[in-house]
Formats: structure tokens, sequence, C-alpha cells
């Protein structure tokens, strides 16, 4: 279960980078970089060696970065991000015991969704909050929005990942399915390859104006009709 005060806090950031980290002294500056760009919430991938560490590094060293772990995919990792400080973890399937796990630990988990099946057993698991990948591949919001109408009364809350840019995030943020998007195009290999910080600051710039604009937009819609 997401806390209420988590949740707001993901749907006000809108964006969560993706990060895959090969070397451990890139953790901090780029989670320095991203926040300098107003991206403060993150998906730390668990897809290399020194991933768990990295997310400990950026959870000691930039405590305002909302730190969640990604490629979660057994019961032992949700305890091992935990250990580490994870805010919250996502998977890119649908496995029961891991979404065991994160309840026993007490870790808010959004497993990963794309087929109508999938959706019902992470309903009928707890899951309110579902990560929705791979979102583009597979249909975009178009798709979603066929597979959430007969559950769209339940009130779950997706974040779609998988595909998403700066050319299309908008339509998903304006969307009331989509709580907050992510994608790892903030992030490429090339610039970490570089530490070309100014680089991922600037992406990360483009992906927060975005968010405001939405955001914006959407206050001034309630007020306009209030
Ligand atoms: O969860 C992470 C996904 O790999 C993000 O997908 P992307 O690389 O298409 O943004
Ligand atoms: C792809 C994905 O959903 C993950 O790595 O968590």
């Amino acid at each position: 279960m997401f806390p209420a005060a988590l949740l707001q806090r993901l749907y006000d950031a809108g964006f969560v980078a993706v990060l895959t980290i090969e070397n451990l002294a890139d953790a901090v500056p780029l989670a320095e970089a991203l926040m300098d760009g107003g991206v403060h919430a993150m998906e730390l991938t668990l897809r290399t060696p020194v991933a768990v560490q990295a997310l400990e590094a950026i959870r000691d060293q930039v405590p305002e970065m909302i730190a969640g772990a990604g490629t979660v995919l057994t019961p032992d990792q949700i305890r091992q991000v935990r250990a580490a400080g994870a805010e919250f973890a996502v998977a890119p399937g649908m496995n029961p015991r891991v979404v065991a796990a994160a309840a026993e630990a007490s870790l808010p988990f959004a497993p990963g969704i794309c087929t109508p099946s999938e959706l019902e057993l992470a309903y009928e698991q707890g899951c309110q909050t579902l990560k929705f990948f791979p979102a583009e591949p597979i249909g975009g919001l178009h798709y979603l929005k066929s597979i959430a109408a007969p559950l769209r009364h339940l009130g779950i809350r997706f974040i779609p990942l998988g595909g998403i840019d700066a050319e299309n995030m908008e339509a998903y943020l304006r969307h009331p399915l989509v709580h907050a998007v992510g994608g790892s195009w903030v992030t490429p290999p090339s610039c970490l390859a570089e530490q070309d910080w100014k680089s991922i600051s600037r992406l990360a710039a483009r992906a927060s104006t975005i968010v405001q604009r939405v955001r914006n937009d959407l206050r001034d819609h309630v007020e306009a009709n209030r």
C-alpha cells in the first residue's frame, strides 16, 4: 500500500526518472543533476551489481529525492531495498510472492501490469498503484483506457513506463487514470559514460516543465469549475 503522503509526493513530482547505474561514484551526482533540473522522484533499477549501494548513497546524500527501487524481482530484493532505504519499489511484472514480501516489509510496491488478467491479479493481491509497463509498445494510453475501464470504479491508479518520452508524456499526464509517468530518457547511457551532468539536468528540466504545465492547467481547470 502506498501511504497518502507518498502518493501526493509522487503526484506532485509527476515524473519518475529511471536510473541504471554501472559506476557507484555516479549515483550522487546523477541524483543531484536530476534534482537541479526539477526531477525529484526516481526508480533505481536493480540491473547492476552496485544498484543497492547506489540507492543507499542517494538516500544518504540526496535525501530530498523520492527514492524508489526498480526491477525488484524477488522477495529477497524487496528486503534488500527496504534495508537500503527505498521509499517504494516497482517491478516489470506481477509476482504475488514479491507483492506479499513487500506487504510483509511494509514497503509500498507497484507491480507491473499490461493485461486485464494481470490487472485483476494485482487488484486481488491488494495493489491499488500499478506500473503500466511497457506502456507504448503494448498500445499506449488508448490501450490503458480499455483495460482499465471495467475496474474504473475501484480507484486504481497507474504509473505508465516504457517508451514514454518528452513528446508523449503530456498526453499521459493529462489523463485521470495516470498518477505519474516515468522514463529513462532523462538518464541516457551516453551522458552517464561522460559524466555529463549538465545535459542530464537539461533533460530533467524538460520533463519537469511539462509536468508543471500539466499540473497548472489542471489546477486552473478545477478552480474555473468551482
Ligand atoms: O522501468 C523502466 C523501463 O525500462 C523504462 O522504460 P524506458 O527505458 O522505455 O523509459
Ligand atoms: C522495467 C521495469 O518495470 C522495471 O525494471 O522495474
